[in-house]
């Protein structure tokens, strides 16, 4: 299977429309490709809080029609990353869409951990509550959003879905890069699965991006890693990969679930 990363420079020089339609040009150039994968809130940057209200669309809003066509136009699966989605009878959601090759809506996962704490996107977006899980001839994706790679027991969640490629679009900041990285990798050990995720470039509000988009495979080494700028990261990998691994190490069937909480003996 051959997936390409589209790593977005997402910076405050560039309008909207401007990268939108950019960003389906280069999606357009993936035609042969098995799937494209674009990073979290690209059209604002994940960092631009002041942007969601003002760049807020519906579900079916310009960005869902330029991908749609952009997939269709390349024939391949689209993760096109997220974005701050309106809706128009609740707040706004940090939702990522995946489009078939013929341009069909696949799914739609809303982020379920928001980032920021008392401030950002955690006060400003909704939090989804739906896994969401899509299955592509030869793998099945499971989704999950930036801040959400903190939180295993969500992946754990998808891995019980049926997930074996797990796909995280993100805006992650340049600090934090080391946990991007390490944190990749640990997701795909655990779970056994492929991790491919797509991260922006550039400094937007004044947040420089960590770029690093990277893929890990079952086994958690690394097959492809981009550097901090805009950059294509294209791989080649084997969803087997996948089964065999879980065959060989089956570590996940010794997951012990709902463990009693501790005792206390004073
Ligand atoms: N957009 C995000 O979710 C940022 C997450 C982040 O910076 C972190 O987890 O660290």
């Amino acid at each position: 299977m051959r997936a390409s990363l589209i790593q977005i420079a997402v910076n405050e020089d560039e309008s909207v429309d401007s990268r939108r339609h950019r960003v389906a040009a280069l999606v357009r150039e993936q035609a042969g490709a098995d799937l494209v994968v674009l990073p979290e809130l690209w059209t604002t940057g994940a960092f631009a809080f002041e942007e969601f209200g003002r760049e807020a669309e519906p579900l079916e809003g310009p960005t869902y029609e330029t991908m749609a066509k952009a997939a269709s136009d390349a024939g391949v699966w689209l993760h096109a990353g997220s974005i701050p989605e309106r809706d128009p009878q609740g707040p706004l959601y940090n939702t990522s869409l995946i489009f078939s090759p013929s341009g069909e809506l696949a799914a739609a996962y809303r982020k379920i951990h928001r980032f920021g704490f008392d401030k950002g996107e955690a006060v400003l977006m909704g939090a989804g509550r739906d896994l969401v899980t899509v299955r592509l001839p030869g793998t099945t994706l499971g989704v999950a959003t930036c801040y959400d790679l903190r939180f295993p027991e969500l992946f754990r969640g998808l891995v019980a879905a049926g997930a074996e490629t797990v796909v995280i679009p993100a805006g992650w900041p340049e600090r934090r890069r080391a946990h991007w990285t390490l944190l990749a990798q640990a997701r795909a050990v655990e779970n056994q699965a492929f991790v491919l995720a797509c991260g922006t470039a550039g400094t937007h509000a004044g947040v420089p991006q960590a770029g690093h988009s990277i893929v890990v495979d079952p086994w958690g080494e690394v097959l492809a890693e981009a550097g901090a700028d805009e950059e294509i990261l294209g791989v080649d990998f084997d969803p087997a990969k996948v089964a065999a691994t879980r065959e060989q190490f089956p570590a996940l069937k010794d997951r012990v679930l709902g463990l009693e909480p501790p005792r206390n003996r004073s």
